[in-house]
């Protein structure tokens, strides 16, 4: 069926659609990988967005059971260049399409992704909707209302789950809209993590006793996510924390820095990073719209990391509290493990309290 993607600046972008043919409406973001689409297609930190994959063919390993991010995708629409419909490969279980069309997700293939791109790198980031062209006519009463403001509370867990019971040291993950391998990352070195719903209250968290604090990636505008910001605060005044994504800017925010909407943001699996201590730098896995800002940074903050391409902050660490956190993900999928090191140095972190407290309790 023919489709087509309407945007705000008045554009259109033809295409086939794939999945469901129901209309679908969201900001139109765009990702730069080459490969990831399931982990992108299930992160939830893309709720409410309609991502555009800048690779040319999409589908081609097609969807298997352990990639997933989440048990569902979140995002409002999906579009490609080319998407695949005979994929190869040995842990493949169905095309994307079919996997679109089980949730109720509209795609868009056959776009011409390289103008849509340079469309959204002038206007900056614009909202629309994917539609089958029947409907085309319907275009002209279309509002474009922001997103809803309370995304987080929408993919953010229902109920406390714990993983890896008996791991050496236990974390708490705020679950602000989680992707599975960063708790995955924590317990492949041997934590405890338990995940517990964003507005979980500092009681009930620290009734827990845990040795750290994770605080997750998610959806929508940091600055939406006020109520939080009193629990962030306290949490990185008791225990040592890691902030990732969602999670570094409520981490900067709790202290008093602020955010704002980058022009089109960063989506992808190589974007450079520059760690300030070190020189080194990485390439990483990036997801974001939102960035820390420079003007009116607290002085308990330092920062750490800076983005090689244009200079923005991409991690912070407070000058005297073992809390720190990184706007990249370093828990990659999709992407490269170059920021592995991070969850190392989360754990030391937590070591060391825990030794400090078993010596002042002897
Ligand atoms: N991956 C994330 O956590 C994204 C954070 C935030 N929603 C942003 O777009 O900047």
């Amino acid at each position: 069926m023919k489709g087509v993607l309407v945007l705000e600046n008045g554009r259109q972008f033809r295409g086939e659609l794939i999945g469901s043919s129901d209309w679908s409406y969201g900001e139109v973001v765009f990702h730069t990988g080459m490969t990831g689409y399931q982990e992108i297609l299930t992160d939830p930190s893309y709720a409410g967005q309609i991502v555009a994959m800048t690779y040319p063919l999409i589908g081609n390993y097609g969807i298997n059971e352990q990639d997933f991010e989440a048990k569902r995708p979140w995002l409002t629409g999906f579009i490609t260049g080319e998407a695949c419909d005979s994929p190869s490969h040995f842990r493949s279980k169905v095309t994307l399409h079919e996997y679109l069309a089980q949730h109720g997700i509209t795609g868009l293939t056959g776009v011409n992704t390289r103008a849509l791109v340079k469309t959204i790198r002038e206007a900056g980031s614009l909202k629309g909707y994917v539609l089958p062209e029947s409907r085309l006519a319907e275009a002209e009463q279309f509002q474009y209302p922001a997103l809803p403001r309370d995304l987080v509370q929408m993919v953010s867990t229902k109920e406390m789950r714990r993983i890896n019971v008996g791991g050496e040291l236990h974390v708490v993950l705020l679950d602000f809209g989680a992707k599975e391998n960063i708790s995955g990352s924590l317990a492949r070195l041997g934590c405890q993590v338990t995940i517990v719903p964003a507005g979980t209250s500092f009681e009930k968290i620290a009734a827990l006793q845990p040795d750290g604090i994770m605080l997750s990636n998610g959806p929508g505008d940091p600055a939406d996510c006020a109520e939080y910001l009193p629990l962030v605060k306290k949490l990185a005044e008791t225990y040592p924390l890691f902030g990732i994504c969602l999670g570094h800017q409520l981490l900067a925010l709790a202290f008093g820095a602020q955010t704002g909407k980058m022009g089109f943001g960063h989506r992808g699996s190589n974007h450079p990073v520059q760690d300030l201590q070190t020189g080194k730098v990485w390439i990483t896995s990036q997801n974001h719209g939102y960035s820390v800002q420079e003007h009116g940074l607290p002085h308990g903050l330092v920062v750490t990391h800076r983005h090689v391409n244009d200079g923005t902050i991409e991690g912070v660490a407070h000058q005297s509290l073992p809390a720190f956190s990184v706007q990249f993900h370093p828990e990659a999928c999709p992407g490269p493990q170059d920021a592995e090191i991070l969850f190392h140095r989360f754990l030391a972190g937590m070591k060391e309290r825990k030794g400090s407290q078993l010596v002042s309790s002897t």
